[in-house]
């Protein structure tokens, strides 16, 4: 009887969420934005063209984006998931085998420890560990990384056992021992004494891997005496290096309780291929994983994202099983958290409101973008099969007899000439090994068919980095892939478990968080600019109309900088030319962009308030989005149009990962403040406030001025500027705060002086043009 209940109850719900009051804000704010464009219509002759035009220009935009927001936010929905129906329902030995994919790019950004313990996370996840099999990409071609992995195999012999023995929620081994864990460790009486020492034991066990790897890193080369396995890695250099692939453990006895196999992988480079950065590091794991153990389904993982939620293979599969429709599951993408972020988001880089909100509208439309870590991904979508693959198997097959060609030619065509991955890849298209056990796996003895297809000309004239695969041609891999996939037909979902699925580890300072920012602006217009643009998919594919308005929402976010930048300007010039473009105080018009400025804050705060995070959090991601906009975004719009001219490629630029766990505000003191580099990227930002304190003083003195000639009672009905644009420029001032600290501030927390004399040159040739605009 209680079997037939878990049978019948659904592995997974999707629950509508309710957001009346919510769709009326955003109605409000739309029927606001659109009276303050009819009344610039209206009242344009009365206000001179210039100012009133642009502002009209601007908002016009604005108004277009937040249509777009409106869009994306009307359906949210969640997912609910239930891993225990799904461990009644099947036998854990016909679980599907999934292959683990992390990557890992650079050793000094990325310290190995880092990629150690999420490759820690991903060995002890709770499933049966014979369907396990864990692949590291390491472009680095780091022997330190190569080590580090070694050792952190052998650490896992124990830690594994550990973790699953006393059910540890955090499995990556740094944060369970961190200070933010201890008391889960020291204050556990009951279980005493057995727990208790062997807790310390594991403590020790794992401060010495630490030390071992540290070591490592310091003398740079741990392999002289273990110079066998080493030899690969002896006189290459990172970008000019034929592939590695070794075996660093193999699950030889398929035993479900042991240790998930674990393999490295450094593909081969040259100087003259285009090595494609993370989209060419995932097409190689594919294909190498391909003709290892072959896993219908493959979870991928950032270096630094550990699984913190144990469980979170069995919560996808009941999204990717547990669908009637397999359609509607095409992948599976948890957001991405991050740990140890310093309070209150000070770099507006957590993503919180952005997930609970966007993320989950998205869900109610074709399902999430994917985000290139914390994904599920079905190998077949990934091999480019379309929904109703039979008709597609079908058509491929008379194909093949109409052609006279083998399918086995067909498949070469398409996924390069190595037969064994063919081989693979057939089995994969015609859904053989789809759910079933794994054969044993011989890896060993697969390390030849893998060395052929880890080759940098392994994938012309294939389809790879197309149809198949990762999709190149965007810094933002991720989206661009998912795209395809959506345009396909397929919808994918969010996987949301509590407690939460991965957690990563998102950039402290600065000259990280613009970068990154930068190169996500970059990647996602490359997106509208390529062939598989949205609206391409919408018009030629699967891609829904409301799914692509969101696509097109974040492919703009860099162009979105040009007219926020403009905007931001324009106070500024209204003071420095006595001019307006806020309609006067006496003019009851002004309640129009009152309103829109009360109403807009009040609703992004409740955002905040509402995911339970701080008004200071709230105000802080405020602040980022205008500095973005003024540095990162704009070099996103810069490096396209240099892409787009041919002048220049874009690159892919790995974030430096901190492992940054001191909870410890009293330490961390400077940890939220804003940092500064010599890069041309922060002279907008500067610039911008120069403008604007000048246009501030400028406006005082004027003020003054006329105060002492007393013409300023009739004043107030003069086109001249008023409150409006002083409390605009305030505003401004208020959103770069950080930089106009840094303007006296020392060190790194300074604006180099280069950078100053730079944006100065910006600011006076801006007021030398104000000057120039206002005179008759
Ligand atoms: O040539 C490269 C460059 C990067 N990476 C890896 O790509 C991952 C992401 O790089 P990171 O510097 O951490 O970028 P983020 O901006 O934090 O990454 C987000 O944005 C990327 C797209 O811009 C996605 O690929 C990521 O999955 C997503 O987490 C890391 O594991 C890197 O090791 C490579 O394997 N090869
Ligand atoms: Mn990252």
């Amino acid at each position: 009887m209680a079997m037939a209940m878990a049978i019948s109850l659904p592995l997974q719900e999707r629950i509508p969420r309710k957001n009346t009051l919510k769709r009326a804000f955003e109605l409000i704010i739309f029927f606001l934005l659109v009276s303050l464009l009819i009344y610039r219509l209206k009242s344009l002759e009365h206000h001179g063209l210039s100012t009133w035009l642009f502002a009209f220009i601007c908002e016009s935009w604005f108004t277009f984006v937040w249509v777009l927001y409106i869009n994306a936010k009307w359906n949210p929905v969640e997912y609910k998931t239930y891993p225990d129906r799904l461990l009644e329902r099947i036998d854990k030995e016909e679980l599907p085998p999934v292959d683990l994919f992390v990557t890992t790019a650079d050793a000094a950004l990325e310290p190995p420890i880092i990629t150690v313990n999420t490759v820690l996370s991903m060995l002890s996840l709770d499933y049966p560990t014979h369907k396990l099999a864990c692949y590291v990409s390491d472009d680095g071609a780091s022997p330190v990384t190569f080590y580090a992995l070694i050792e952190a195999s052998k650490f896992a012999k124990l830690w594994v056992p550990f973790c699953k023995k006393y059910k540890i929620q955090v499995r990556a081994p740094f944060l369970y021992f961190s200070a933010v864990n201890k008391p889960a460790a020291e204050t556990s009486t009951d279980l005493s004494s057995n727990f208790r020492q062997d807790w310390i034991n594991m403590k020790n066990e794992y401060e010495v891997l630490c030390e071992r790897i540290e070591n490592a890193v310091q003398n740079s080369v741990p392999c002289e005496d273990l110079a066998g396995d080493f030899t690969a890695f002896a006189k290459i250099e990172r970008g000019n290096h034929p592939s590695i692939v070794k075996v660093i453990w193999e699950n030889k006895e398929d035993i479900p309780d042991g240790l998930p196999h674990l393999v490295y992988v450094s593909r081969e480079k040259r100087p003259k291929h285009p090595h494609h950065f993370k989209a060419g590091a995932m097409n190689v794991l594919t294909r190498i994983s391909g003709v290892m153990t072959n896993a219908p389904f493959m979870l991928n993982v950032d270096c630094d994202m550990f699984a913190n939620n144990p469980q979170i293979v069995l919560h996808a599969m009941c999204l990717l099983l547990g669908t009637k429709k397999e359609k509607e599951s095409g992948f599976v993408q948890c957001p991405q958290y991050f740990y140890g972020s310093p309070k209150d988001d000070p770099f507006g880089n957590q993503l919180i409101v952005l997930q609970e909100y966007l993320g989950r509208g998205l869900v109610g439309i074709q399902g999430p973008f994917y985000g290139g870590t914390g994904c599920f991904h079905r190998r077949k979508v990934i091999y480019g099969l379309l929904p109703d693959h039979d008709k597609e198997i079908n058509k491929a097959n008379n194909f093949n007899l109409l052609n006279g060609k083998s399918s086995e030619e067909i498949l070469q065509s398409r996924f390069g000439y190595s037969k064994n991955f063919v081989k693979s890849a057939a089995h994969i298209l015609s859904g053989t090994n789809e759910n079933s056990a794994r054969g044993r796996s011989d890896l060993s003895g697969s390390i030849d068919a893998t060395a052929q297809v880890a080759d940098c000309s392994y994938e012309s004239n294939t389809d790879w980095g197309t149809n198949v695969g990762w999709v190149y041609g965007s810094t933002t891999e991720d989206v661009l892939t998912g795209l395809r996939i959506h345009s396909k037909g397929w919808a994918s979902v969010y996987c949301t478990p509590d407690p939460l699925s991965f957690l990563g580890c998102a950039p402290t300072s600065g000259p990280g968080c613009v970068t990154q920012m930068k190169r996500w602006s970059t990647g996602l217009l490359e997106i509208l600019f390529s062939n598989y643009s949205p609206i391409f998919c919408t018009i030629n594919g699967h891609l829904r109309f409301r799914q692509c308005l969101v696509y097109i929402l974040i492919n703009v976010w860099g162009l979105r900088s040009i007219p926020e930048l403009c905007y931001a300007a324009l106070p500024a010039y209204c003071l420095l030319t006595n001019t307006s473009f806020i309609p006067s105080v006496t003019e009851p018009a002004i309640l129009i962009p009152g309103f829109i400025f009360v109403v807009y804050n009040l609703y992004t705060l409740s955002e905040y308030l509402h995911c339970g995070l701080s008004a200071r959090s709230w105000w802080n991601n405020q602040r980022m989005l205008r500095i973005n906009s003024a540095s990162a975004w704009l070099f996103g719009v810069l490096s396209i149009v240099l892409k787009l001219l041919g002048l220049s490629e874009t690159v892919f630029e790995v974030t430096k990962k901190d492992q940054n766990t001191s909870k410890d505000e009293d330490t961390n003191e400077d940890a939220g403040k804003f940092t500064f580099d010599e890069s041309p990227i922060f002279i907008p930002g500067t610039a911008l406030v120069l403008v604007h304190l000048t246009a501030i003083v400028v406006s005082m003195v004027r003020y003054l001025l006329l105060k002492s000639t007393s013409v300023l009672v009739q004043g107030q009905s003069e086109p001249g500027s008023g409150l409006g644009e002083i409390v605009c420029s305030g505003w401004v001032v208020l959103s770069f705060f950080p930089f106009v600290k840094g303007l006296y501030r020392k060190g790194n927390y300074g604006i180099p002086t280069s950078v100053i004399c730079k944006a100065a040159g910006l600011a006076a040739m801006f007021v030398q043009f104000c000057k120039w605009a206002s005179r008759d």
